[in-house]
């Protein structure tokens, strides 16, 4: 009994994500809808998860309630074995900020077209208070840059690059607080092939040299055939 407690909380410490009996329930009485149906998993540090499933089956409430973007209506979401629900909002905003990195489907919503390219991507530093000044922060958002193979390209607005550029400052940008998870959704849905394996390598990327964690929700077989593990969701639970 010792023995298996002390497995159970060595498991939740080495996982960079983990889920116990995460439900999610939207409306009430006749209209109520089960998004997220006690869902359990464990993502262990340096991983790459595809979550899989057909349309409607609880795959973005999935990745919603995982980032602390929703707050499910029973169960524990823990990121580095922080308990989510035991935040405040100011707290949570705070993780997400310091500690998770976003990648959206729509290029056109993850980048703010009024900053520069570098400016996007040294952003999180910026907001948790970094001088956008500081040599540190602007030599970081050059070797970003760089690694997603937009080198020069800084000073531009993100309206002058292709959708699969600005994809790829938006990874860039998910990097630079060197999170312990990064979250993407669906971020190759409006890619041609070429720029979407692009995408993937720099996650596949961030996980095999950098030992980030990736958690990436997926219509696409050929994208999820980049991860380590897949998780398929199905009415809105882990099959
Ligand atoms: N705010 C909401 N209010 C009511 N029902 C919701 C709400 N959000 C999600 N649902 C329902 O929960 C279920 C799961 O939705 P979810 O968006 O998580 O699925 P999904 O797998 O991401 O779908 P898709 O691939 O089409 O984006 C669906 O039946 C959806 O209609």
């Amino acid at each position: 009994m010792v023995e298996s407690t002390v497995d159970t909380i060595t498991a939740v410490r080495a996982s960079a994500l983990s889920l116990e009996s995460v439900s999610r329930r939207h409306g009430r009485g006749d209209r109520e809808t089960t998004a997220l149906d006690a869902v359990s998993c464990a993502v262990p540090v340096g991983s790459f998860t595809a979550v899989v499933g057909p349309s409607g089956s609880g795959k973005s409430t999935f990745l919603q309630c995982a980032a602390g973007l929703d707050r499910p209506t029973a169960g524990t979401v823990r990121i580095g074995g922080t308990d989510l629900g035991a935040l405040s909002e100011a707290a949570l905003t705070r993780l997400r900020r310091d500690r998770i990195g976003f990648v959206f489907q729509s290029h056109a919503l993850n980048l703010v077209p009024s900053l520069s390219i570098e400016e996007n991507v040294v952003l999180p530093l910026v907001l948790a208070g970094a001088d956008p000044e500081d040599e540190r922060v602007l030599s970081r958002g050059r070797d970003l840059l760089t690694r997603v193979g937009l080198a020069g390209r800084g000073a531009q607005g993100p309206a002058t690059l292709s959708g699969g550029q600005q994809q790829r400052v938006a990874v860039a940008r998910a990097l630079v607080t060197e999170p312990e998870v990064i979250f993407a959704d669906e971020p190759t849905a409006s890619l041609d092939p070429e720029s979407a394996a692009l995408v993937l390598g720099l996650l596949r990327d961030a996980v095999r040299i950098d030992g980030r964690t990736v958690v990436m929700v997926t219509h696409d077989p050929v994208a999820a055939s980049w991860a380590d593990t897949v998780l398929t969701m199905d009415g809105g639970r882990l099959r």
